[in-house]
Formats: C-alpha cells, structure tokens, sequence
C-alpha cells in the first residue's frame, strides 16, 4: 500500500490536538496572556462563527511568528493559467476529452503552483491539473478561495503545511482546507495530477442510510498530521490565490512554523485502496452515487454543489444484466479522470492522466467494443476489476472549460467517433 512513513492522527475532521515541544499546547484555554514558548497563538476558522455545531470548523495555532508578518502582496502577472473565470467561451453540449497534460520539459523547472493549468469550473469549483518538476523550496501558497482536493495521477507529493508534513502517492488523496499555508516537494522529481478547488461548503463524509454504520470511505482510515515546525530565516515568498487571482509577498521567514495546535479544521490524506466499495449482488447496474468519497453538501438535503466518487476495484455478480456504466444522460455534470488501470465504460482512449467531461443532459456511456463484450460476457460467472482507478468531480451546475481546454492538443477531436460504430440491432420480429 502507501509507502508513506510519517506520523499521523487518525479520523475524519476531528478534535485533533498535537504538539511537536511538549507542553506546547495550552492546557484548559485557547488565548492565555502568555502561550507556552513565546509562541503566539492564532485562530484558523475555516467556517461562519456561527455555523451549527456539527459543521463548525477552526483550530488553534501555536506559532513562531503571527499569519499576518510579511510585506504586502502583489498581484503577479497574467502568466498564469489557473483561472478562476469559466466564460471565456461558450460550453459546448459535446463529451470531450483529453489526453494527459505532458510533463514540463527539464529545461523548464515548474513547481506545483506554476504546474497548474485550469481545465474547467464553475460556481462550486475550480477543475485543475498539475504537471511539475521543481520543488517549491522558498515558495510557500494558500488558497484563500477553496479547499483543495489534490489526485496524485504520476509522482508523490510531499507537503509540508503549517499544521504537519504529508505525503500522498497515487491511489490517494490529500485535502488541504482553504488558508492553510503549504509547500509541495517533488520526492520523485516529477509530479502530476488532478486538483478539485472547492469553493463551497467543506467536503465531508456522506451519510450512509440503509447501508449502516461502517462502508464506502470509513472515518479512521483519514490521516491528519501531527504538528511539525521549521524556524527558518531567508528570503521567502509568500503566494496567495486569493478572489481569483494569484498574489505573492516577501516573507523573511518560513510560515510553517506552528509548533502545536489542536481543533478539527486541518488536512488530511486518505488512500482510496480502502474504499469499502457496496454493490448490486443480484441485478442492474447502480448509480454511481454508491462510490461517493466526499461530498460538498448544499442547503438543499441531498443535493451536492460537488460529489467526489470513485470507480475503484470490485467485483461484479449481477445476473442477466449489462454489467458496465449503462447509456445515460444525467442531470448532473461529470468530470472525470483515471489515476491507474483501465475504466470499464471505456475499451480505449480513456488513459491514465487523461480526462473527460460530460455536461449535463450530455449523452453517454459505454463505447462500442465495452458494449458488444458486455452484452454477450457470461453473468453467470463474476468479473474481477483489478489494477484501476477511475474518479469523477460531479456537480448540479454545467462544468465550463477554459479556453485551454478547447484549444490545447490534448484535446481528442474524434472522441465522439467511439459511439458512431454502435450497431443498429432493432428488430420489430424478435422480441
Ligand atoms: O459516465 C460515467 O462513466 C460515470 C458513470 C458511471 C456509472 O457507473 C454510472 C453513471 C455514470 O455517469
Ligand atoms: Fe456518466
């Protein structure tokens, strides 16, 4: 599984509380007149004062220096092709998709904020891939306007956040919460990835209704870090995206410089390898809501402004049935992208790195050969789906690509050609 050797607290978004001095965390009060160490402590709310209980999110940070000590930021330039817009062009109702976004060349070392081209978006979130190969050694990030739901597809990931280190591998996946400070290492020189930018409600675990207590993604098998601090002086910068643009500041030392802390907003990693995955045992194929990791929940009860859902490996029983995702036009919009293996809707085309959209209302679903082997395969026996991992970002409102989206050479123009050999088998004689 995970080559993953550091330390971490186990759950999903709950009363953490680590210190990396002893006694660094104050005991019994949040803001005593002195905290231990000389450390000053500072307030991360990742959610309204206000909200209920249930969906309250901040922690307390015990650091070096305050958030707010660095020069003022700048707004850097329009070099940049994470965009926060999604009307740059009309929103084809055409399946798109693409081939995967190639590695930056040697010659041009690009780190993970550089890496990052957007793909596509819309009110709930940002739909971005990272392609890098330069660690982000005196950069330092936050994202004032989401959290971020990184999908390593090639290369590990080592971040270094200010509340502990973690690091993700593909067939995992990291959250960083909105605000929270970062640097991404390379470990394997190069990396490359999906990222969902949620600007919306925070990702949380779905209820699970009939199915009961335990199943799909269970809360232990989420990873939150324990606290780790550098007290590093230097010439640093600070980036920020922040309404939609990217910012960046001079800051005279490291901002990951928290020594302890405790409450429930931090990140977290989780290997999708320990997706609990619930099927049909007897007929018909489900929706894929069954596959739901994450959900950014909206105030309308089972409506999500993002589903985060994942097409890992199981085993398919289901009798007299046509066993891969049936033909289909949803509501909801889908994008999706596959970290490893092969996709069981689709024989070809459909490759590690790459990526695919289908809007809303857009018509889809298996393409010509997955349809002919899977309308004769024997139901009788099972079929093993191994060595694969598929995932889509789906949401109520259309998914809008960017301008590079539609423009770059990823883009597979005969995409469309892999339902134009789909046969006419309709006979009015032969019920
Ligand atoms: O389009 C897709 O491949 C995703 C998908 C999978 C599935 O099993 C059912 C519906 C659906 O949209
Ligand atoms: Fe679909």
């Amino acid at each position: 599984m995970s080559t993953d050797t550091l330390h971490y607290q186990s759950g999903f978004a709950n009363e953490f509380a680590t210190e990396a001095l002893p006694g660094a965390l104050p005991e019994g009060r949040n803001s005593p007149q002195q905290a231990p160490y000389g450390l000053y402590a500072e307030q991360l709310s990742g959610t309204a004062f206000t909200a209920p209980r249930h969906a309250n999110r901040r922690s307390w940070l015990y650091r070096i220096r305050p958030a707010a000590m660095h020069l003022p930021f700048e707004r850097i330039g329009e070099g940049s092709r994470w965009l926060s817009r999604f009307d740059e062009v009309p929103t084809p109702p055409n399946q798109l998709r693409w081939d995967p976004l190639p590695m930056p060349d040697a010659s041009e070392p690009t780190d993970f904020v550089d890496g990052m081209v957007t793909m596509a978006g819309n009110t709930s979130c940002g739909i971005h891939l990272y392609a890098a190969n330069r660690s982000m050694d005196t950069r330092f990030f936050y994202n004032a306007d989401g959290e971020m739901l990184i999908v390593p597809q090639e290369g590990r990931l080592h971040l270094a956040t200010e509340m502990g280190v973690l690091e993700v591998e593909p067939q995992e996946i990291a959250v960083i919460p909105r605000g929270v400070r970062f640097q991404v290492s390379l470990p394997d020189g190069q990396a490359r990835g999906y990222v969902c930018e949620n600007y919306g409600a925070l990702f949380k675990l779905p209820d699970l209704g009939v199915i009961g207590s335990n199943g799909l993604a269970n809360p232990r098998d989420f990873r939150t870090p324990v606290a780790a601090y550098e007290d590093r002086e230097g010439e640093f910068e600070l980036l920020a995206k922040f309404n939609g643009h990217l910012w960046k500041a001079a800051i005279g030392h490291s901002p990951l410089d928290v020594v302890a802390w405790h409450g429930n907003y931090a990140p977290y990693k989780y290997d999708l390898r320990r997706f609990n995955a619930i099927g049909s045992i007897s007929y018909d194929h489900p929706d894929p809501s069954i596959f739901l990791v994450l959900q950014s929940p909206t105030d309308t009860p089972g409506v999500d402004a993002i589903d985060f859902v994942i097409f890992p490996p199981r085993v398919l029983t289901m009798q007299n049935t046509f066993r891969p995702p049936w033909f289909h036009r949803n509501f909801a919009s889908e994008f999706m992208g596959l970290v490893h293996g092969a996709y069981d809707a689709k024989a070809e085309g459909f490759v590690p790195g790459g990526a695919s959209l289908h809007n809303c209302m857009s018509g889809h679903g298996p393409d010509a050969d997955t349809f002919a082997k899977a309308s004769s395969a024997d139901t009788s026996k099972a079929d093993y789906i191994t060595g694969t991992m598929a995932f889509m970002f789906e949401t109520p409102t259309v998914i809008q690509p960017t301008r590079y989206a539609l423009e770059t050479v990823q883009l597979q123009h005969e995409y469309y050609r892999c339902w134009q050999g789909l046969k006419k088998n309709f006979d009015p004689t032969r019920p």
